[in-house]
């Protein structure tokens, strides 16, 4: 297939949906999803192709270390920058499926154009190796790249992703306030609520596609939406946002297990008890009187009883 540089007229033949290299093909619809892929041949010799692939496996190396990408889960994805080139144009780095994470080399990764065909694939390895494949994360990764201009995201099984959807199992969000990590999550600030949408599993990854989309939609200023019972996408406009707000997610939801486990209420400002409390404050729950307290303006009193 012939494709066309956006900044120059250099037009070049890339093997869009069979790598000559492998002579296997890639199947996933996204794939086939559009033929107005632009690319320069120079753009994918370019060393900041090659140092993105390199930073993506390190990147996951250090991810397996912190238990995110463990048991070949988890995945992760970065647009190469080039100022010459808007990020909604700029081509994309993928991890492969099924591979162990912290093991792969630079030469395994995906090159996508903006609009999801594949540029390059990665040579075939020998048994017991399977072949190249990309990440099953992709249409959900293109999808956060087309509505959020993301220009890094990040898939992670962190476990404490995965059990803070589990406290409560019929919660569609997941809301913390008053802690200082929540200043590393992009547009907030220590007062301020932090608003995580929560969505149902599925079978398979690619399913997860209408319900992303739909709560991006929904929630239009997140960087991040939980998958009950798997995982966490974060995104943010550089990998460097993205690994920064990645770190902070965790060390919340972490936090919120935590105070869980203590009878501590995590998503109240004063994360005071949980439960019921008849002494002292002279009201039912110590950790509405204590919130009432910190900004009574938010909390109107009957009775003896904050509600
Ligand atoms: C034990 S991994 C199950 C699949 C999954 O949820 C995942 O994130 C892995 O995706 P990939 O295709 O990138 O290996
Ligand atoms: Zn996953």
């Amino acid at each position: 297939m012939e494709l066309l540089s956006p900044s120059s007229s250099v037009a070049i033949n890339v093997d869009v949906v069979g790598g000559s290299s492998t002579g296997m093909k890639q199947s996933q619809s996204m794939v086939l999803k559009s033929k107005s892929a632009t690319v320069s041949s120079a753009c994918l010799e370019r060393k900041e192709v090659d140092d993105t692939k390199a930073l993506v496996a390190e990147l996951c190396r250090h991810f397996y270390t912190l238990g995110w990408v463990l048991g070949t889960g988890g995945s992760v994805t970065i647009k190469v920058h080039d100022e010459s080139v808007p990020r909604s144009h700029q081509i994309i780095v993928m991890s492969p499926s099924g591979v162990q994470k912290e093991r792969m080399a630079p030469e395994e990764m995906f090159v996508m154009s903006s609009d999801g065909f594949i540029l390059s694939l990665p040579p075939l390895k020998p048994y017991p190796y399977p072949p190249p494949k990309c990440t099953d994360c992709a249409p959900l990764f293109m999808e956060v790249y087309e509505m959020c201009n993301a220009g890094a995201v990040i898939h992670s099984h962190g476990m404490e992703a995965c059990l803070v959807t589990m406290i409560n199992p019929f919660s569609k969000e997941f809301r913390i306030t008053h802690m200082e990590m929540i200043k590393g999550i992009q547009g907030h600030g220590y007062h301020d609520e932090l608003v995580v949408p929560i969505i149902e599993n599925t079978a398979l990854e690619g399913e997860l596609k209408e319900s992303l989309t739909d709560t991006i939609r929904a929630y239009p200023k997140t960087t991040a939406v939980l998958v009950r019972n798997h995982g966490v996408f974060i995104w943010g406009d550089s990998w460097i946002s993205a690994k920064t707000q990645a770190e902070c997610y965790h060390y919340l939801f972490n936090a919120a297990i935590k105070l869980h486990q203590l009878g501590l209420n995590w998503s109240s400002p004063n994360h005071g008890p949980n439960h019921a409390f008849n002494g002292g404050w002279g009201c039912g729950n110590i950790s509405r009187a204590l919130d009432c307290m910190i900004d009574p303006s938010k909390y109107r009193r009957t009775s003896s009883i904050y509600i």
